[in-house]
């Protein structure tokens, strides 16, 4: 049976209907279809209009709700103001103090550099995009745990280039402590495209705001132990070979001083490159061996604890956070400046590389029993052969280079250091008050 449509709109040209009609029929037929189809046209028209709009609509909607709602405008231009001001008494023997701008602030590193460069008076404004690697919740703990200090961090990307303008725009900063990148040496094989995002399009993102800066400032970022990679030699020294990365963490790392050496290069950015051995403590992150294994133990769940060929254990120079912040803060004050202007540089700026680590590398399974001893839990050790998953067999620093040039000099061990840590673990997720709440 034909619907009423059918006749209105027939399957078929209308216009070879109409030729076959004649007389008034014909032209009734003609006017008819004449306002069908400017009916449809209309209809038509309208519905473009419709659909344009609502994507407009909802681009503004996105839009505004990334950039009116996480940065700009004046409130927020005086909130930026305020943290980037150097808090130091006057005629300070330390001097006028810096103003930093720390990428990855509510990462564990960001945090406690970020905390310690206030608490001697110094400014700083956080940069961190909360992103889900591991439980964003810890980061906004310490967003809030710097917010108490006063210590602004704001939520974006590096990858975003207006807004690291605009930062630059309303701080001129004298330092770029730039902690933020995609961690973790395994995780490199589940989410590569993320390696890349942060530690490659991310740095160079970074370092053309920079650049593009007036004045420039000097920049300070974290490399890895990873960059020595299949290096055999022992300790690792900064001249050793770093052209054998074992996992694409590493090779973006590896990149990463490869990128900012050409920006020292052209652009007279002054840069030093730290690679961090290990590093652990309070506040520490979650997706690392002493983090997840303190985790399962108390959860009386099993740990998997790598071993090399052979039966050989793993080992890393596991560092502790207070010392890396020393380190980081060594690196600040003795950057030399940045010399560029305008795309330009005037003269050669600084470019250094430091080893910190601790310089006595501890076994994984070492680090199990100083955990269980500090838990006081036995662990339920499931022991495999190391997967070939990017790790390396061992790590161990020389940091004979930093300690002449920063006066770096670590002074926690691992045993102390772990102690620090499940104190902060056990009262941060309330073992202290028996809530168990994991
Ligand atoms: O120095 C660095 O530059 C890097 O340090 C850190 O990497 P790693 O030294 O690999 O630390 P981490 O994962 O804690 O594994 C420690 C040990 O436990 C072993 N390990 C690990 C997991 C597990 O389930 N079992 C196990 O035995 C594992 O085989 C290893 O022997 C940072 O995560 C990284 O972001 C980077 O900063």
């Amino acid at each position: 049976m034909r619907a009423l449509e059918d006749d209105l709109f027939p399957s078929t040209p209308g216009k070879v209907k109409i030729e076959r009609a004649g007389g008034a029929m014909n032209r009734q037929l003609h006017r008819c279809f004449a306002s069908t189809s400017t009916m449809f046209l209309w209809a038509l028209f309208l519905v473009a209009m419709t659909a344009s709009y609502l994507s407009f609509q909802s681009f503004v909607d996105t839009s505004s709700k990334y950039f009116a709602a996480s940065w700009g405008g004046l409130h927020w231009e005086r909130q930026i103001r305020a943290s980037a001001a150097p808090r130091r008494p006057p005629g300070s023997a330390a001097g006028a103090g810096m103003s930093v701008l720390v990428t990855g602030a509510s990462g564990f590193v960001g945090a406690h550099c970020s905390l310690a460069l206030r608490k001697r008076g110094d400014g700083v404004v956080g940069i961190d995009n909360f992103n889900a690697y591991y439980d964003p919740s810890l980061k906004k703990a310490r967003k809030a745990l710097l917010a108490s200090h006063g210590v602004y961090v704001v939520e974006g990307d590096i990858n975003d280039g207006r807004l690291l303008a605009k930062l630059f725009d309303v701080v001129p900063f004298t330092h770029v402590l730039h902690l933020a990148a995609q961690a973790g040496v395994r995780y490199a094989m589940e989410n590569p495209a993320s390696y890349v995002h942060s530690n490659v399009a991310g740095l160079v993102t970074l370092l053309e705001a920079c650049k593009n800066a007036d004045p420039q400032p000097a920049v300070v970022w974290a490399s890895s132990s990873s960059v020595y990679g299949l290096n055999d030699k022992v300790p690792f020294s900064e001249s050793h070979r770093t052209d054998q990365p074992a996992s694409l963490y590493a090779a973006t790392k590896k990149a990463g001083e490869e990128i900012t050496h050409s920006y020292n290069h052209i652009y007279g950015l002054s840069v030093t490159g730290l690679r961090f051995f290990t590093v652990y403590g309070p506040w520490g992150r979650p997706d690392m061996a002493y983090f997840s294994f303190t985790r399962n133990i108390l959860q009386g769940k099993p740990i998997t604890v790598y071993r090399g060929k052979n039966h050989v254990d793993l080992a890393r120079d596991f560092t502790y956070i207070d010392d890396i912040v020393k380190g980081c803060l060594g690196s600040l004050d003795t950057a030399g400046r940045s010399t560029g202007t305008g795309g330009k540089k005037r003269g050669p700026a600084p470019y250094r590389i430091f080893n910190l680590g601790n310089t006595s590398p501890v076994t994984v399974p070492t680090l199990v029993s100083i955990l269980e001893k500090h838990l006081r839990v036995k662990a339920k050790k499931h022991v495999v052969e190391m997967p070939g998953n990017g790790d390396v067999p061992f790590t161990h620093a020389n940091i004979s280079l930093a300690r002449q040039q920063l006066g770096y000099k670590p002074t926690t061990n691992l045993d102390a250091g772990l102690k620090k840590f499940v104190k902060w673990y056990l009262s941060y997720y309330g073992y202290s008050r028996g809530a168990k709440n994991l």
